[in-house]
């Protein structure tokens, strides 16, 4: 069955002792089997609290949310906060043994997850000595074996250096090609190219669902306050001094290509 997640007027306060705080706000949205979405958005603007909603960790206060099929896992921030085994298999079992998964189907399936995030060679391995972004992949190891169809990812990759922040990524667009749906929250710009769709969030509301050629080209980056990728500020440069790039280049890869058409 085709997996999908809709949220309807969905909206969640809090309960304050200056009163009733509202966080998201009548929000519409469709998640489709297979899309990778991103949301962006300023700090507190509502990004995580989404994120737990989406995974069933936050109740909402007015609205709907219906999940089909209902396999939704989620990668937190922290690599830190969501290890808790001492060793790769002891952690990557962890979620199986809450939600009572057959102990003897257990070795297979923390196998085939820590192989699909390159980590089976260190099941055995003390998770103390597993670098940041081995972390994360355990993280999402521990989602696959659970048979996440949806994995949101809560700003995963802001606390590691650039080459973990690659790695991660790069495992993210294995598991969209095995058809695993993907919410990428980040803040950082550069992320948004991977995305079939980009949501920005403020205060709460959706300012903006579209691709991320639209976010940056047509002037919705800069209302939201966020700076676009390099490689886009010098796309923009370069069209507004009226050089006829050809496309919306995201990456420096796809500017050079652009900037390389033009000279053939
Ligand atoms: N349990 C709670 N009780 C009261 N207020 C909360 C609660 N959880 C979140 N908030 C408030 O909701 C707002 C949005 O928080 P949220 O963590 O969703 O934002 P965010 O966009 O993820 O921010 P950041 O980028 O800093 O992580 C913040 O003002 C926060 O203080």
């Amino acid at each position: 069955m085709k997996q999908q997640l809709i949220l309807s007027d969905v909206s969640v306060a809090f309960a304050t002792s200056k009163g009733v705080h509202s966080v998201l706000e009548d929000i519409n949205l469709t998640i489709e089997q297979g899309e990778w979405i991103a949301i962006i958005g300023q700090n507190g603007s509502g990004k995580s609290t989404l994120a737990k909603v989406l995974s069933r960790l936050c109740p909402i206060s007015r609205g709907e949310l219906n999940v089909i099929p209902a396999r939704v896992q989620m990668v937190f921030q922290n690599p830190e906060a969501q290890i808790v085994g001492e060793t790769v298999y002891e952690d990557v079992c962890f979620g199986m043994e809450n939600a009572a998964v057959p102990p003897a189907e257990m070795p297979e399936r923390a196998r085939v997850a820590l192989e699909k995030v390159g980590l089976a060679h260190l099941i055995d391995q003390s998770v103390s000595t597993l670098s940041g972004g081995q972390k994360q992949l355990l993280g999402i190891a521990g989602c696959l074996a659970m048979e996440a169809e949806m994995i949101v990812f809560d700003e995963c990759t802001a606390m590691l250096d650039p080459a973990s922040r690659e790695m991660v990524l790069s495992v993210a667009r294995d598991l969209q090609r095995q058809g695993k749906t993907l919410i990428w929250i980040t803040q950082w710009m550069e992320e948004l190219a991977d995305a079939d769709r980009v949501l920005a969030f403020s205060e709460g509301k959706t300012r903006f669902d579209g691709t991320a050629q639209a976010f940056f080209y047509d002037g919705i980056c800069q209302s939201l306050g966020f700076v676009p990728p390099y490689a886009v500020q010098v796309a923009q440069h370069l069209l507004g001094q009226g050089v006829a790039l050809a496309g919306r280049p995201l990456t420096a890869s796809e500017l050079s290509e652009a900037v390389g058409a033009l000279c053939q």
